[in-house]
């Protein structure tokens, strides 16, 4: 399978489906006439090599290239997934589906990143109704898993595995809707809330800021962990559901909602809308309130994956997909050179690691070279199990040189190094670099200790012989620059 995906449209969406391409691995072709487009793109790609990379404990794979077409023919030309993102008009798309066709490998899937398009609107006419499916991913689409994949009835089903499978290896999660209808499911939701949302400005009842902190401080929060069942579920109290249905049941027939009905969207509105979200927000750039929406985003989904739940556990599986390239050592056997410093960690610094200076904050330091440590003491065999058992190690200190500053969304990578690994001691030295340049070493002592007593313990010989061995092969490298120095001795 080539990885070439070409984005016809390259605007918010197309851009956000660029850059989430891309920042995986795959080369991206963009075909958009706006003149400004290759600016438009490169400005969002910046936010997203920001954000996205450090969602992941594990390096994303090398970033591929972008080109920008003036034909779609040159633009699809052996493309094995086209994803159209033009406005969101149903004659545009036509014509963009007639002419990538026309020049299209058949195998290629078609997405269509449509709001509310059925797929069976969008096969109309086209030359092979069966390549065609939509895609309908969330803004920011780099950063957000949801796809809803809508096939339609026309649709190949080897097709459809196909662009699961694709999507699941972009990081996203493909939400397979089998029966098509307009808005698919989740804007369906969407559009209940805007239409509560401008009967509430249109009657005086609240303004945008109102309604934002109404969603923001409360059931938006609920939503992103739960969802709309399971927390109602919860407040049913213990006897669940059926209680909940049976006391707001009601409510469905009082006037609690007006979505029967539709504002209408006058100009008077419209400028008072404007208005309102010009006084809530007018002090950011869009790009400036792209980077809070990210960062807040990254804090939120790592939170997440760090209980594995919701979208949290998609990032979850991702990273097992990354980790299982094995770029990263699991065993001593893995180790192509004993006798070589180890790689340990992997990553890019995730947005939430930086702070005020602009730059990765010092724990963040200790805390890479805490993942550092671990990987190096899985490696010598004090796996889960042998941590179940009763035997770990204790750090007992640790010296880290700040050298060099770095950026959110930097890849770094750690090598470590034993200096001793005899009886109770585990004595490391870590360097973090961002390509060639060293940025920070971290020297650790650790003790062997055993978790029942709390106390100094020799390892046992699964642990003891590996970390013997590499410590051996590890006693031919040269003492590193630094090690055993004390703070405010350069070494
Ligand atoms: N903005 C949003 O929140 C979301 C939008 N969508 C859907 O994504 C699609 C695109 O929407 P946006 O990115 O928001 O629109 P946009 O207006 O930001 O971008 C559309 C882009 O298409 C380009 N374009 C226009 N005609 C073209 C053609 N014939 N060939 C190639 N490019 C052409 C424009 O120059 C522009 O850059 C729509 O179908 C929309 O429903 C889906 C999810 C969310
Ligand atoms: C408003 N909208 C219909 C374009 C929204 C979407 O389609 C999805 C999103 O990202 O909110």
């Amino acid at each position: 399978m080539t990885r070439i995906a070409t984005i016809i449209g390259g605007g918010v969406i197309g851009g956000g489906w660029a850059a989430r391409f891309l920042l995986n691995g795959w080369d991206v072709r963009v075909f958009d006439p706006d003149p400004e487009a290759a600016r438009k793109i490169g400005e969002v790609l910046d936010n997203a090599r920001a954000s996205l990379p450090g969602l992941y404990d594990m390096a994303l794979p090398d970033e591929g290239t972008l080109t920008f077409h003036d034909t779609i023919k040159e633009a699809v030309a052996g493309a094995s997934w086209v994803q159209e993102s033009v406005p969101e008009r149903l004659e545009i798309k036509h014509r963009v589906f007639a002419e990538v066709q026309a020049h299209l490998d058949a195998e290629a899937v078609i997405g269509s990143s449509t709001s509310g398009f059925k797929p069976s609107q969008l096969q109309q006419g086209a030359k092979d109704p069966s390549q065609i499916v939509v895609t309908h991913p969330f803004n920011p689409v780099y950063l957000l898993p949801l796809v809803e994949l809508v096939p339609g009835e026309a649709h190949d089903a080897r097709a459809v595995a196909w662009a699961q499978k694709v999507l699941e290896s972009i990081g996203m999660y493909p939400l397979h809707v089998k029966k098509e209808i307009d808005a698919h499911i989740a804007d369906r939701f969407l559009e209940a809330v805007w239409r509560e949302a401008l009967w509430l400005v249109r009657d005086g009842v609240a303004t945008t800021q109102e309604i934002d902190e109404a969603i923001r401080m409360g059931f938006g929060l609920r939503w992103a962990q739960m969802g709309l069942f399971e927390t109602y579920r919860i407040a049913g109290g213990e006897a669940g559901m059926r209680h909940f249905i049976e006391q707001f049941g009601p409510c469905l027939s009082w006037p609690w909602t007006k979505l029967m009905d539709v504002p209408e969207l006058t100009e008077d509105l419209i400028d008072q809308i404007a208005d309102q979200s010009d006084a809530q927000s007018g002090q950011y750039s869009i790009r400036e309130l792209e980077r809070h929406r990210d960062a807040n985003l990254v804090g939120m989904m790592r939170s997440l994956k760090a209980r594995d739940w919701g979208a949290g556990a998609v990032m979850a599986q991702h990273d097992r997909a990354l980790a299982a390239r094995g770029a990263i050592a699991e065993t001593l056997e893995d180790l192509a050179d004993l006798g070589a410093p180890v790689l340990t960690v992997d990553r890019a610094v995730p947005i939430d690691w930086t702070d005020y200076n602009g730059h990765m904050n010092e724990a963040r330091y200790l805390q890479a070279f805490g993942d550092a440590t671990d990987r190096l003491m899985l490696i010598v065999g004090c796996t889960p199990d042998y941590i179940e058992q009763g035997g770990s190690y204790f750090t007992a200190e640790t010296h880290i040189r700040h050298l060099d500053e770095v950026h959110a969304g930097a890849r770094i990578r750690i090598e470590s190094q034993v200096l001793e690994g005899a009886g109770k001691k585990m004595h490391l030295f870590h360097r973090m670099f961002e390509g060639d340049r060293l940025l920070a070493t971290g020297e650790h002592m650790l003790i062997h200790v055993s978790l029942e007593t709390r106390r100094a313990s020799d390892p046992a010989p699964s642990v003891a012989d590996p970390l013997a061995r590499l410590a051996a092969a590890h006693a031919a490298l040269p003492q590193p620059d630094g090690a055993g120095a004390a703070v405010g001795k350069r070494g």
